[in-house]
């Protein structure tokens, strides 16, 4: 079978939520392509549909019109075929597993099952987050950051070809979003992982994507899309050049537009 180029593609996509007080469009035709092995930031002011938008990539909400299509497959089929991994704002583990059984977790929902041959294991996948020597900690012993990278680690399980990461940082303080953004940046190039990244952050956005798809609100709609033009390897210190500064720039003036 051909290896489709695009790991995410929306055509046209839509989503209304109608309730018993209003109908809502929280995603008005919106277009976009991520390349296999890409990583996208979305972009947006509050209640524009980042999060809709990767809800309807993950199967957690049918798209009203509009085509959305992972490595080749309907959402639904990419959820059975377990080709993606999703982060959220929470860490979300459970307080009585350790670290190591959090990452386990997956394996024992629906059925005991086994990981897919070569499949990093629970514990390499919490080296390469960085918590190796922490497998037996429980979530209360760790730091707030520590747990983030619990959950990516969790997500990574079973080596899903695409992470949907949903403010995954926010909660975080400036450090450590810092470090985890740099060590994100380490994980999606060793992996080859497609990542979608939501955040409110500017700077997260253009620090960690390939692209930035920038929403405007009422109704949630594509306002702009930019190809990061950056190296590969890239440290922070990048944030402060004048080629960074000046697409920051360009970015906060599209979100300037975009309420
Ligand atoms: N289940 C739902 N039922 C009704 N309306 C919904 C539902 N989920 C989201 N909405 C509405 O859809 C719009 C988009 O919401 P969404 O959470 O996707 O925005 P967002 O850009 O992720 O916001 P934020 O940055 O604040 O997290 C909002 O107007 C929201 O009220």
């Amino acid at each position: 079978m051909p290896v489709p180029a695009s790991a995410v593609a929306c055509q046209n996509v839509s989503v209304r939520f109608v309730t018993d007080r209003r109908t809502v469009t929280a995603l008005s035709s919106v277009s976009f392509d991520v390349a296999s092995g890409g990583f996208l930031s979305l972009l947006g002011p509050s209640g524009c549909g980042k999060s809709t938008l990767l809800r309807v990539v993950a199967d957690l909400i049918a798209a009203s019109s509009g085509h959305v299509s992972v490595f080749g497959m309907r959402p639904e089929e990419a959820r059975q075929a377990r080709s993606f991994g999703f982060v959220f704002q929470d860490a979300a583990l459970l307080p009585w597993r350790t670290a190591l059984e959090n990452v386990e977790l997956p394996l024992e929902v629906g059925g005991k099952r086994a990981l897919p041959p070569n499949a990093p294991t629970p514990r390499e996948l919490l080296k390469l987050v960085g918590l190796e020597g922490w497998e037996n900690s429980l979530p209360h012993e760790l730091s707030g950051g520590m747990r983030q990278r619990v959950s990516i680690a969790r997500a990574l399980l079973g080596g899903p070809k695409l992470l949907l990461m949903d403010e995954p940082f926010g909660a975080l303080d400036e450090i450590t979003r810092d470090r985890l953004n740099e060590e994100l940046r380490r994980i999606w190039q060793e992996t080859g992982t497609t990542i979608l990244f939501v955040t409110h952050s500017v700077y997260e956005a253009l620090y960690l994507g390939e692209q930035v798809l920038v929403l405007a609100a009422n109704p949630g709609r594509v306002a702009s899309l930019t190809t990061v033009d950056l190296p590969r390897g890239r440290d922070l210190a990048i944030r402060e050049t004048p080629q960074f500064v000046a697409m920051a720039a360009g970015l906060r003036d599209t979100l300037g537009r975009s309420h």
